[in-house]
């Protein structure tokens, strides 16, 4: 999408529907012009004048058709005058009533005025290319709109206070002061005598960059989990309680129970929020030898997602206790980290007592009745305590987009760290020394090509 900066663009800002209040949001240049030409600001007849409209001050007026002199709407209009605005460009919320039709109509007489219907995010990519914030900060203040949880919420809000952005260009102005002493040595070797210390060059890539890239890049890996939800895959025999369990932990009859194994079939997915941390619940079908094709197919969709799972909850009868079909079942789930939950504790004396090979490490062990409820709430707390969010919670998180950036510039900076160990000249490490730059500077958005900001900015909603 090519951008025009002299172009004023328009949106309804408010969620489709009807509303107490809906605001239209005006940008560029001719916003307060076009503003003037439909209010009417109260007690003063004809439409108002630039000075009417002082900046970050509400005024009470009308919207008037200017052809037909028909009153729209009591409205509050506020200018927010360049470059004191979101955007960076004069710009003019009216804030209507909020019905969708009158919403629209008065959109239209914006629109008759010379504005343009914006695109989605286009505001926001207006903020970022006037530089009044980097590309994280667009990226969490979209996190931010969608988050579902507490923990998501968090981790926006820190992006568009621009946390990440800060460490990232700290690291980057760092590389940069040094990759212009290697180049100053480089161009005048005789000139400025020593002008990098190797020793301390190689130091701070060990000790300072490389640790800090390590560190963002695992930090990532949660910042995917946040955004997405931990994957939490519940497995096990047939009848063993699965769906019972999931239907207890969403507090919500999701999947059908009955008592012939083999009822679930087919994944159920569904979103869940314990404790302010998202989680995807996956219900799957009981793991046995079937004749039945369908249900066939079903136990091979639920070993694909044990597969992909972040955690997955091994559900047993305590009845049957670690008999020989679950024990199987046990060793092939144990390449990821799994909770195993004691299920039908009604049914048994000592849940807890029941014994287990010593092959098994589980990250947990709960025993509890899915029927009765008793001892879901340690099945919830050992889910939490496993999504190790705790120390990572408030943290501006990156993501993979941020995430891949780091990747090559640790890539790069090994290389520049291969390179000095092995005697090789500032010219040939200096090459390297730049991709990383470069790399962290993309992750801040700069030198974005216009596709990659399409990207981003086409998953916002249009007026944000
Ligand atoms: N009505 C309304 N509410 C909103 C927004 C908006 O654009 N309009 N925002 C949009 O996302 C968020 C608030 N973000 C904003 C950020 C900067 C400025 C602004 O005018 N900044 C100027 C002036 C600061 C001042 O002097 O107080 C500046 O930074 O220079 C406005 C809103 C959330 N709520
Ligand atoms: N007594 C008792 N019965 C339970 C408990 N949990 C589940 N059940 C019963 O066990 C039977 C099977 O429960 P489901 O939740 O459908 O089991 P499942 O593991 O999803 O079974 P499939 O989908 O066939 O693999 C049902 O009759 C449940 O009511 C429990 O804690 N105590
Ligand atoms: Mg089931």
């Amino acid at each position: 999408m090519p951008l025009d900066n002299t172009e004023t663009i328009a949106a309804i800002a408010t969620p489709p529907g009807t509303g107490g209040i809906g605001i239209i949001r005006i940008s560029g240049p001719a916003s307060i012009g076009i503003a003037c030409r439909l209010f009417h600001r109260k007690g003063i007849a004809g439409p108002a004048a630039s000075h009417d409209l002082l900046s970050h001050r509400l005024t009470l007026g009308h919207i008037c058709d200017p052809a037909s002199g028909e009153i729209l709407d009591e409205v509050l209009v506020v200018a927010m005058r360049s470059p004191r605005s979101f955007t960076g460009e004069d710009v003019v919320e009216i804030q209507a009533h909020g019905g969708p039709w009158l919403l629209r109509s008065i959109l239209a007489l914006v629109l008759d005025q010379g504005a343009r219907l914006a695109e989605p995010g286009e505001f926001t990519r207006r903020a970022f290319l006037s530089g009044r914030m980097d590309l994280t900060q667009a990226e969490g203040m979209m996190d931010l709109i969608e988050a579902r949880t507490s923990a998501a919420r968090k981790m926006g809000s820190a992006l568009l206070r621009g946390e990440l952005g800060m460490e990232v260009s700290r690291l980057r102005e760092a590389l940069l002061e040094l990759a212009t002493r290697m180049a100053a040595e480089i161009d005048f070797p005789d000139d400025v005598g020593d002008l990098v210390d190797e020793g301390q060059v190689l130091q701070d890539l060990q000790e300072y960059y490389l640790p800090e890239l390590r560190r963002l890049i695992r930090m990532g890996e949660n910042g995917v989990r946040l955004r997405e939800g931990l994957r939490i895959v519940i497995a096990g025999l047939p009848n063993a309680g699965k769906s019972s369990v999931m239907n207890r932990l969403l507090a919500m009859d999701r999947s059908i129970v009955t008592d012939i194994p083999g009822t679930t079939r087919d994944l159920v997915e569904e979103p869940l929020n314990l404790a302010g941390l998202p989680f995807v619940l996956t219900d799957t079908a009981g793991i046995r030898d079937s004749s039945d094709p369908i249900e066939r197919m079903g136990v091979e969709r639920a070993m694909e997602s044990i597969r992909s799972a972040d955690c997955v909850l091994l559900v047993m009868d305590a009845r049957r206790g670690a008999d020989r079909e679950i024990c199987l079942l046990e060793e092939t789930i144990r390449s990821s980290p799994y909770l195993l939950v004691m299920n039908k504790k009604d049914l048994v004396d000592d849940c807890d007592a029941i014994a287990l090979p010593s092959s098994w490490k589980p990250a947990a062990r709960v025993s509890l009745s899915a029927r009765s409820g008793e001892g879901m709430d340690a099945l919830r707390k050992a889910l939490t305590d496993l999504a190790g969010f705790s120390e990572v919670q408030h943290a501006a998180l990156p993501n993979l987009r941020h995430r891949a950036a780091f990747e090559r510039a640790a890539e790069a900076l090994e290389r520049v760290r291969a390179g000095m160990l092995s005697g090789h000249f500032w010219d040939l490490l200096s090459v390297d020394l730049h991709t990383a730059i470069q790399a962290l500077g993309n992750v801040l958005g700069e030198n974005a090509d216009p596709d990659l900001l399409d990207r981003i900015f086409s998953g916002f909603c249009i007026g944000k």
